[in-house]
């Protein structure tokens, strides 16, 4: 990999002692598309939030996270204020709520340009249109002057995606960006990402609990579990020789894509309370490869193959079927 514009290195959250980062590394080169997917709950959104500095302040934080091999931890007003929506920026789920109900779409849009580009008046307007042609808002002057209410979802976080793009960020990371969409639009909106990547020259994190949605966006996968990431892998890889169980059941409950339909395996049991995290492996308690040394302590990730990593002490075993794991 060249030489990563964001490191994150041992990253720890905790919320009032309760652990939801258990030490997080991960690298992001530069224009190249990373999605991190997992169940519910295993610290995809907090990952991103800490780098950001956008917990709340009672989140205990530690690690480092580096932009550029700048450090940006401990987070400090000034530089995240640079970083934030300029040279990093992130979307969200819902863009109901990220949006200003009072504020018309371009507004918003101009007051982006203004805070990281320096841009006003005229110049920041025709700026804002181009940027909404940009993300396929159809008659982009008149939308100028709408409301939020005034849109679908879907072009709202066609706005969202604009605002973002306004600081010409180096690395977009959408949280979950279509899963308040319905199924067509969700479509349009990966696409319209993917496309935007590939003319601007910008990174991309997807954050999706649903794995087909990041095989399908990103070159890499990195998939957590229990606030870990447990496999790191380039997606071409990922169906051919997913290495760990947790991968590989999430893979068995994908609906085949070809040939006779087969019931979904779903992985038994949930993911485990961060007061309840057994001592080694957390995945163990549901795991259909489980040994006892997996009790013994938590795995380090292992390198299987270039771009390749797993956190599994049985990773380099051969594997069953994906699809027969948890059958
Ligand atoms: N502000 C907060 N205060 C306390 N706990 C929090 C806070 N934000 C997140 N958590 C906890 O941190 C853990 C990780 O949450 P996170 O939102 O990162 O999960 P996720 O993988 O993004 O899940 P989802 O797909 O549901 O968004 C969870 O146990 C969650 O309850």
């Amino acid at each position: 990999m060249s030489a990563p514009l964001v490191s994150l290195k041992g990253l720890r959250v905790s919320f009032d002692g309760q652990a939801a980062l258990r030490g997080i590394d991960l690298d992001v080169a530069p224009g190249e598309s990373v999605g991190l997917v997992g169940e519910s709950g295993c610290g995809k959104s907090v990952t991103w939030l800490a780098a950001l500095g956008l917990l709340p302040g009672r989140a205990s934080i530690s690690g480092s996270v580096k932009l550029d091999g700048q450090e940006l931890l401990p987070a400090r007003p000034q530089v995240l204020d640079r970083v934030r929506g300029g040279r990093i920026a992130m979307i969200f789920q819902d863009p109901a709520s990220s949006l200003n109900p009072v504020h018309r779409i371009g507004k918003q849009i101009t007051e982006a340009l203004r805070l990281h580009r320096g841009m006003n008046g005229a110049e920041a307007r025709a700026e804002a249109k181009r940027l909404l042609d940009q993300v396929g808002i159809p008659d982009a002057a008149r939308r100028l002057d709408a409301w939020p209410h005034e849109l679908s979802g879907g072009q709202n976080q066609r706005v969202m995606i604009a605002i973002a793009l306004a600081g010409r960020p180096e690395l977009l990371v959408a949280d979950e960006p279509t899963t308040a969409l319905d199924v067509t639009i969700q479509a349009q909106i990966l696409t319209l990402l993917q496309e935007l990547r590939r003319e601007t020259g910008m990174a991309l994190v997807l954050i999706s609990h649903d794995l087909g949605v990041v095989a399908d966006s990103c070159e890499r996968v990195c998939v957590m579990y229990a606030g870990r990431i447990v496999e790191q892998v380039p997606t071409a890889r990922l169906f051919e020789a997913p290495a760990h169980p947790y991968t590989r059941g999430l893979l068995g409950a994908l609906p085949p894509l070809h040939g006779p339909r087969r019931p979904l395996s779903a992985i038994p049991g949930g993911v485990p309370e961060p007061w309840a995290m057994p001592t080694g492996c957390a995945f163990a308690p549901r795991c259909a490869m489980h040994v006892s040394a997996c009790d013994a302590n938590v795995p380090e990730q292992v390198s299987l193959a270039r771009n390749h990593r797993a956190a599994c002490i049985r990773a380099t075993l051969p594997a069953p079927h994906p699809e027969t794991v948890y059958a």
